[in-house]
């Protein structure tokens, strides 16, 4: 039943097969009333079978889906609720805008399919008009506006009927790089003003970071971390989130009668550490910096700079290592030149090798050490 303390959605144990292809499986999380949840992740991960499945476009194989509290998909039941009884609003990658029909006619379409009045259709076409800054263009073609005003069309056709949850599914991919930018910026003020809750599929990191509250990082077919986006760059789960992230460089550490080096050198990161044979640790980009080199700790060698306006970004190669890291500095260096490593011990995240981590030891053996890099 709903309640006023049902999440907006809530999804448990959902699985989706094609024959023996699992595509999705044992998927949950909660989104509530007012956030947004982006559902991040490479090309193939699952992202929009996971979104359309919301949606009603597809019926799970496996698990439930409610829309504020009320079952809309139940695979052991068989239940399942059609897309249109949903009241979801969405916003697609190709605007999915109809040419030969006007702004206005485009976004009381909704309206029109639940057989509001004309008049009061009109009213909440111009009120969402309005909302998205497009107050001016009701009666232009999509096919005469710029890609950013056709998805704002888009959301406002999305938003018209007040839906609970507004789904999106790599609204911006279409734009260019600048406009994406832009759009980021106002989608983002759009989306908390009107206070919506969204589920939001995108595979740009940053698209989700500057969006969403909580971000799920999914990989074939399963979420493998969800947190808010600064739990995610300061904690990431497991070495793959890191890197997908691209948090900064992974480092294979072995442990050593001296303590840990970094494989194949003689560097090392000092006390701490797991207890495990083998080792990766996460040399974060966001907190690292470059020094002077000192003997037995991290050098690497400028390989490439490029200046960015606000300082130089240089690509250094760890000595000994085919490790790369891209990091800013405010100093222009030569190509060639060796460089020491710093980062705090607190930012250092270490990840245990599985097969050799002691039981007792490999379950809480990332995180943060005493040691300083
Ligand atoms: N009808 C289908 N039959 C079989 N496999 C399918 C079908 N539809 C999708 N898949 C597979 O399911 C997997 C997930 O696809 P999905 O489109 O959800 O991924 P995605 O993360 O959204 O990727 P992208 O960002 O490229 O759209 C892919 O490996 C895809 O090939």
């Amino acid at each position: 039943m709903s309640s006023d303390t049902s999440p907006a959605v809530s999804v448990r144990g959902l699985g989706l097969s094609y024959g023996p292809a699992r595509i999705l499986d044992e998927v949950g999380f909660d989104v509530a009333p007012g956030k947004v949840l982006a559902l991040l992740g490479p090309s193939g991960c699952g992202k929009t079978t996971l979104l359309q499945l919301v949606a009603g476009l597809l019926a799970p194989s496996a698990g439930r889906i409610e829309i504020l509290g009320v079952p809309v998909a139940d695979a052991a039941l068989g239940r399942f609720v059609p897309p249109e009884a949903r009241g979801l609003g969405m916003v697609f990658q190709d605007y999915a805008l109809w040419p030969h029909m006007s702004v206005a006619g485009n976004v009381g379409f909704p309206l029109e399919m639940r057989g509001v009045p004309s008049a009061e259709r009109r009213a909440r076409v111009a009120a969402a008009l309005e909302r998205v800054g497009l107050g001016a263009m009701a009666e232009r073609r999509p096919s005469d506006m710029s890609g950013g005003q056709q998805q704002r069309v888009a959301l406002a056709r999305a938003i018209v009927a007040e839906p609970p949850l507004v789904l999106f599914d790599e609204p911006l991919s279409n734009l260019d790089p600048e406009l994406r930018e832009a759009m980021v910026g106002e989608i983002g003020a759009l989306v908390a003003q009107l206070g919506l809750t969204a589920l939001y599929v995108t595979h740009d990191r940053t698209e989700a970071f500057a969006l969403a509250h909580q971000v799920a990082v999914m990989r074939g077919g399963r979420i493998v971390q969800m947190a808010a986006p600064e739990t995610l760059i300061a904690e990431p789960a497991s070495p793959e989130v890191a890197e997908f992230l691209n948090l900064g460089c992974l480092l294979p550490m072995r442990r050593s009668e001296a303590g840990w080096l970094i494989e194949g050198t003689d560097m090392s990161i000092g006390p701490g550490g797991p207890a495990a044979e083998a080792a990766r640790l996460l040399l974060p980009a966001r907190a690292t910096l470059v020094g002077p080199a000192i003997e037995g700790r991290p050098r690497a060698e400028v390989i490439r700079t490029r200046f960015r306006g606000d300082g130089h970004v240089l690509t250094l190669r760890l000595c000994g290592t085919a490790l790369d890291i891209q990091l800013a500095s405010p100093r222009r260096a030569a190509i060639g030149e060796i460089v020491g490593l710093f980062c705090p011990p607190q930012d250092l995240r270490w990840f245990a090798d599985p097969v050799t981590s002691s039981p007792t030891n490999a379950a809480s053996s990332s995180g943060t050490s005493s040691a300083a890099a």
